[in-house]
């Protein structure tokens, strides 16, 4: 038995579709200065704002996609965490950045565990950002100081360009493309522009061209665009498509702040006009289905899409737990090296 335990990490979500519970978990979401990057004052105004209407209307939206087991992004992770832990001779828990299961919950279960003296600390992010990846670790970090735990972090980055990634990526999705289709949209959460740039280690890359992400830059090891750019070509290349079968977006705006483009809503009107009848969305941001892919594309961009023109939207699911993933990551958790 190795000394290893895994932590498998997601977003996470509202404990319930009651507004209360969604409220909490977005002040909670929207307050991490790694999300809402601004001062505190600011931030608290800024937030406070968005919680005047928002939980009513996400509470809507997370009920509409809803399951009866819970929220899909929590239980999908949890069949995910069952299905790794079946294969694994370590423990594997599962943790939510935000709401529950917590990073706290999880590490404190991992070192209750005989034995266990380090964790793979998995955050499910194909692609680097602060406000996914920055903030998880930062919190695991915490919380072992806060607890004194005698348990070493090693942390599995960003892994949008592991080849076992992609292929598990091309298997999920390849059934979708038995059908005919005019068009591949790939649709990954925005950003704003700011983060980009904050994140930018040469301080000078990020979006001082429109052609940034396809310049090769150190920058790139921390660029949430340059990462799905490259995503999305590896995918169009397995798969064969030609340049003008497939083009790439982002979705999930929040506030007035201007965020990476070109959104996905203004492309989806650019694809119905152009003609396009039958379009296929896949969200590469994301492993596994959640609010943002259910009902942000599967109901409003769907719905959009045929009032623009269009025949029929396919929203490809996400990884989710197809076995080749779960046998991509059981790989990881035996083989990534142990942090220095
Ligand atoms: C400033 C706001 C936000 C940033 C920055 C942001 C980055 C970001 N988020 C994800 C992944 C997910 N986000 C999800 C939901 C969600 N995201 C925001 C805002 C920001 N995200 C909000 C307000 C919400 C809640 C839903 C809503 O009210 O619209 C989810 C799904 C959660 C679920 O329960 O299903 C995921 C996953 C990434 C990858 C990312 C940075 C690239
Ligand atoms: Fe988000
Ligand atoms: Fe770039």
């Amino acid at each position: 038995m190795s000394d290893r335990g895994v932590l498998l990490v997601n977003l996470g979500s509202p404990a319930s579709t009651e507004v209360a519970d969604v409220r909490r978990y977005l002040n909670q979401f929207l307050m991490d200065p790694l999300v809402v990057d601004l001062p505190w004052p600011l931030r608290r105004l800024l937030v406070s704002m968005i919680l005047l209407r928002r939980p009513k209307a996400s509470a809507e939206a997370y009920a509409s996609i809803w399951w009866d087991e819970g929220s899909p992004l929590v239980v999908i992770s949890r069949r995910v965490q069952q299905a790794l832990q079946a294969q694994l001779d370590m423990p594997v828990e599962l943790a939510m950045r935000y709401g529950q299961p917590s990073i706290e919950q999880g590490l404190l279960k991992l070192a209750q565990q005989p034995g266990v003296r380090e964790v793979l600390f998995m955050p499910q992010y194909p692609q680097h950002a602060d406000s996914t990846i920055t903030t998880s670790v930062r919190e695991a970090q915490r919380v072992i100081a806060k607890h004194q735990l005698p348990l070493t972090l090693t942390v599995v980055p960003a892994f949008y360009d592991r080849s076992d990634y992609l292929e598990a990526l091309v298997a999920s999705a390849k059934p979708y493309f038995e059908q005919p289709f005019d068009h591949v949209l790939l649709s990954y959460h925005g950003l704003p522009e700011r983060h980009l740039k904050k994140a930018d280690p040469t301080g000078s890359h990020c979006l001082a061209s429109p052609d940034c992400c396809e310049r090769p830059s150190p920058a790139h090891a921390t660029c949430y665009r340059a990462q799905c750019t490259a995503v999305s070509k590896q995918f169009a290349q397995r798969l064969g498509l030609a340049p003008e079968q497939w083009s790439q977006a982002f979705q999930s705006r929040l506030g007035r702040d201007k965020w990476i483009e070109p959104y996905t809503e203004t492309r989806i009107d650019e694809l119905a006009a152009q003609g396009v009848k039958r379009l296929l969305v896949l969200c590469p941001a994301f492993v596994a289905d959640c609010i943002e892919t259910l009902e942000e594309i599967g109901d409003r961009a769907r719905e959009q899409f045929i009032e623009a023109g269009g025949q029929e939207l396919v929203l490809v699911p996400c990884l989710n737990d197809h076995p080749q993933w779960v046998a991509t990551l059981a790989q990881w958790c035996r083989t990534t090296p142990r942090a220095a």
